[in-house]
């Protein structure tokens, strides 16, 4: 099963989980799936967007971004985040290659608009060019992505990179090479309904109710956009938000007693 996994900068912040984390991914690949590993880092870019001095502001959960946090945006996310998870990977067997939007050309991004604030240089992805990416796969290497991509409109190749959230280029990047699932491991059990409670399952419809309900907050609006981006038809794609449990993280997640499992209107009527 091509799979890909979505993992959170929380995780990522902690050796021991990092650890864990690498040792489910060598569990995934030795039970036989295909993975591409999509991580974020919001953590580690704001512990060092505050050492800095640069005030945190977020937007339906994504970071404002001027350019100076664009700048640090791809040195943490591309640089040491990147190469701290290739390393743990490695330590735990997996053969691991990083890379950003840059490499091999592997995504483009455009600026996002909001009607109400000015993202600035907050990314979406514009386009997806997954060869590097499929080599990798086809020669035993899990790609690890870091979610900084180039500026779609940067003719000379000047401007700064795009911090785009992982969530949503996870999405983006499951819908381009096909996943058959897209895993976001998280800090919650599950996607919770109003009253706290797991939603198990829920449809494109669901989740446009919970969404006018205002159910979905912060960090979960791009986490439910970016399974949108993987689910809209036609998509084959099966979306699961499920809780971060260390080794068994992913394992466990494919399994359906956990988490909340995504699915487009018309596979629900499908498999009706
Ligand atoms: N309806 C909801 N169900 C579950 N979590 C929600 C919901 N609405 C908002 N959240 C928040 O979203 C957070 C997950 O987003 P985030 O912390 O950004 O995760 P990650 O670091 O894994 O990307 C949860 O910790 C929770 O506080
Ligand atoms: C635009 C935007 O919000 N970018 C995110 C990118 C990192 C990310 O998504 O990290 P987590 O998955 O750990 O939250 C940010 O700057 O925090």
């Amino acid at each position: 099963m091509r799979m890909l996994v979505k993992v959170g900068g929380a995780v990522l912040d902690e050796p021991d989980a990092r650890s864990s984390f690498a040792r489910s991914v060598a569990q995934a690949l030795a039970a036989g799936h295909e993975l591409v590993i999509v991580h974020g880092g919001g953590r580690q870019l704001g512990r060092m967007c505050a050492d800095l001095g640069l005030v945190e502001r977020r937007w339906r959960g994504l970071r404002v971004t001027d350019a100076r946090t664009a700048e640090v945006a791809l040195a943490i996310l591309g640089g040491s985040v990147n190469r701290i998870l290739v390393r743990a990977l490695e330590v735990a067997g997996v053969s691991a290659a990083g890379l950003s939007g840059a490499d091999g050309a592997l995504f483009d991004a455009e600026p996002l608009h909001s009607d109400e604030v000015d993202l600035g240089y907050v990314g979406q992805v514009s386009a997806v060019n997954s060869k590097l990416l499929e080599h990798l796969l086809a020669g035993g290497f899990v790609p690890v992505v870091a979610t900084v991509g180039p500026h779609q409109g940067s003719a000379g190749g000047d401007e700064p990179f795009l911090n785009v959230n992982a969530d949503h280029a996870a999405g983006a990047l499951a819908r381009a090479i096909d996943a058959d699932v897209l895993l976001l491991l998280t800090d919650v059990p599950a996607l919770l309904d109003g009253k706290g409670q797991r939603v198990a399952c829920a449809t494109l419809d669901r989740l446009a109710e919970l969404d006018r309900e205002g159910t979905i907050e912060g960090g979960m609006i791009p986490k439910v956009e970016g399974a949108l981006a993987a689910l809209t038809p036609p998509s084959r794609t099966l979306v699961k938000i499920a809780p971060w449990a260390g080794e068994d993280a992913i394992r466990g997640a494919l399994q359906s007693s956990v988490g909340t499992v995504l699915l487009s209107n018309s596979e629900v009527v499908g498999r009706g």
